[in-house]
């Protein structure tokens, strides 16, 4: 990686160590002292890594575009962000692939070799023109996009499949969108430009190659597994195919691979980011996304969590404090039985991007069943366990400048909790399952229902008191005179179970929970 990218962690005060080469074993035995791994594609992250660098690291940031080489569900279930960075090489990918096309139509690295070797084949390399022949894209993205406009100065006629490609944006780029059959029956130059996926594993496969024309020259600087090799190379020794250059293989690194020596068969080895001005453009960009999350809480890019930029997370830190908090209320009261969450926002918080928001709520929601969860997996909890996942964002007129509120669905009916910020920063509930109740949550408290009459309070006092808990703060609210009255009682030592039992007997108390936060 560029050393600009460990300057800028240095700058920001974040300590870095270098650490390339390391074996599987030695990565494992280190990783767990680090908040954040950097790494380009040749450092594959898998799941055992990733339990082996855990609690700790939170972010994985890829100086690069392509994800594959990292086990994004697997992070994501263990809370790891994963950040690639988009943009910063899809120009020098974009021209190696253009250079591809060219050392193809007139077979340069053979002439060199060639030409070194004395041997003047004049004769030998008649090569073809890229003017007015028909590119086939697959894949129309980035780079995709980037290729077809340098093929365009090339006077080349670019056709795409990609089923994401709108029809406006093929308009705009100039390419024909076509299915990949019609692709692979109308170009005489190929380029691929997705991503690895299942969808688009052995996308050239043997029945595909079959379906392109005579001659046709194919290019991939996208990703190996894209292409069925063994097919490939037969095709090249039939001559069906004139000409392959690649940039990734199936194995990497490739110091071994059957289609070696084919005929008309162009390598290099994954270069095709490999340019200073790329190199420096990722570098800084992923230590600067990676700063802005492990300092700010900024997430720009992450591939496994919706953005945040820089400048809106510390706004919003408070708005999260008070989601989790009420999340996790509302978990530890309601029970194991919640069906759906409804996050809703009035006021200034109606004003704020809602998504983290919502994740803090599933995170202090679903925190209140697993140790593991955070921001990060939470949804993917939230969605394994069936929860249907609702955002209201109000535009009205409201008592409080701000207010979050939390209804869960369950088999007893909708249970709502409700918050606000006290000064802006400190997390205020007013509102608990229809009771008025006006609370600090703070780290240890108790939840208590009970039967409205006097000498309670008294009686609880008096219980806390003789097993030596402290009380700190005391919040009372009803729903009437004489009827279901709720206490939040903030203390100071731990509640323990035979406590809660204890609290239960007490005359009127119809429900009584220990909370945390
Ligand atoms: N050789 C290298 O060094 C190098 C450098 C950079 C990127 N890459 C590879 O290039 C890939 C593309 O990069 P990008 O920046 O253009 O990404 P991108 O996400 O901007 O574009 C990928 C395009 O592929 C399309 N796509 C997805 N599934 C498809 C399918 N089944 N069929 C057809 N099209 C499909 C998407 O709609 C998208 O438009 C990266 O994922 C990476 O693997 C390689
Ligand atoms: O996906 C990418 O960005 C390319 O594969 C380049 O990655 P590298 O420069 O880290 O090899």
């Amino acid at each position: 990686m560029d050393p600009r990218a460990a300057a800028i962690f240095r700058e920001r005060g974040i300590q870095v160590d270098e650490k390339p080469g390391l074996t599987p074993e030695e990565f494992k035995a280190i990783i767990g002292d680090y908040d954040g791994l950097a790494v380009r594609s040749s450092t594959r992250v898998n799941a055992e890594a990733m339990d082996a660098a855990i609690p700790r690291l939170k972010v994985i940031g890829r100086a690069g575009i392509g994800v594959d080489t990292i086990d994004v569900p697997a992070a994501t279930a263990r809370g790891i962000v994963v950040m690639n960075t988009p943009f910063g090489n899809s120009i020098t990918t974009a021209e190696h692939a253009i250079a591809m096309l060219f050392a193809l139509a007139r077979e340069i690295p053979a002439a060199d070799q060639s030409t070194q070797a004395g041997k003047w084949e004049k004769n030998r390399f008649m090569g073809v023109e890229l003017s007015g022949k028909t590119l086939g894209l697959i894949g129309c993205g980035n780079i995709g996009s980037i290729v077809a406009d340098r093929a365009h100065g090339l006077k080349m006629k670019v056709v795409a499949y990609d089923p994401f490609l709108s029809p406006e944006r093929a308009l705009e780029l100039g390419v024909d969108k076509v299915e990949l059959d019609e692709l692979l029956r109308r170009a005489d130059f190929i380029s691929l430009h997705t991503p690895l996926t299942d969808q688009t594993r052995g996308i050239l496969s043997r029945e595909a190659l079959a379906k392109t024309k005579p001659g046709v020259r194919i290019v991939n600087c996208a990703r190996g597994g894209l292409i069925d090799e063994a097919a490939l190379k037969e095709g090249l020794e039939s001559g069906h195919i004139a000409g392959a250059a690649l940039d990734v293989f199936m194995q990497e690194p490739a110091k071994e691979n059957p289609l070696f020596g084919t005929p008309n068969l162009i390598c290099t080895p994954h270069l095709g980011a490999s340019t200073n001005e790329a190199q420096v453009n990722v570098a800084i960009q992923v230590a600067e996304q990676m700063a802005d999350f492990l300092l700010l809480g900024g997430i720009t890019n992450a591939v496994n969590m919706p953005s945040l930029s820089a400048e809106e997370a510390p706004r919003l830190k408070p708005y999260m404090a008070l989601a989790e908090k009420l999340g996790r209320l509302v978990g530890q009261v309601a029970g194991a039985d919640i069906r759906s969450v409804a996050v809703e926002v009035e006021g200034a918080a109606a004003e704020l991007n809602m998504k983290p928001i919502t994740g803090a709520v599933l995170a202090g929601l679903m925190g209140t069943y697993s140790d593991t969860v955070n921001m990060v997996n939470a949804p993917v909890y939230a969605k394994e366990r069936g929860l249907d996942v609702k955002e209201v964002r109000h535009e009205r007129e409201v008592d409080y400048h701000t207010l979050v509120a939390v209804t869960v669905g369950t088999a007893e009916g909708d249970k709502r909790v409700a918050g606000t910020l006290f000064g802006n920063r400190a997390a205020r509930l007013v509102d608990i399952f229809g009771v008025a109740v006006e609370a600090d949550l703070t780290p240890r408290m108790i939840y208590i229902v009970n039967t409205d009459a006097p000498g309670f309070i008294g009686s609880l006092g008096t219980t806390l008191g003789k097993a030596g808990v402290n009380i700190a703060t005391f919040n009372l609210g009803r729903r009437k005179a004489g009827g279901e009255a709720v206490a939040l009682v903030a203390v100071d030592d731990p509640i323990t179970p035979e406590l809660t039992e204890e609290l239960r007997k007490l005359p009127g108390v119809r429900q009584v929970v220990p909370l945390t936060f």
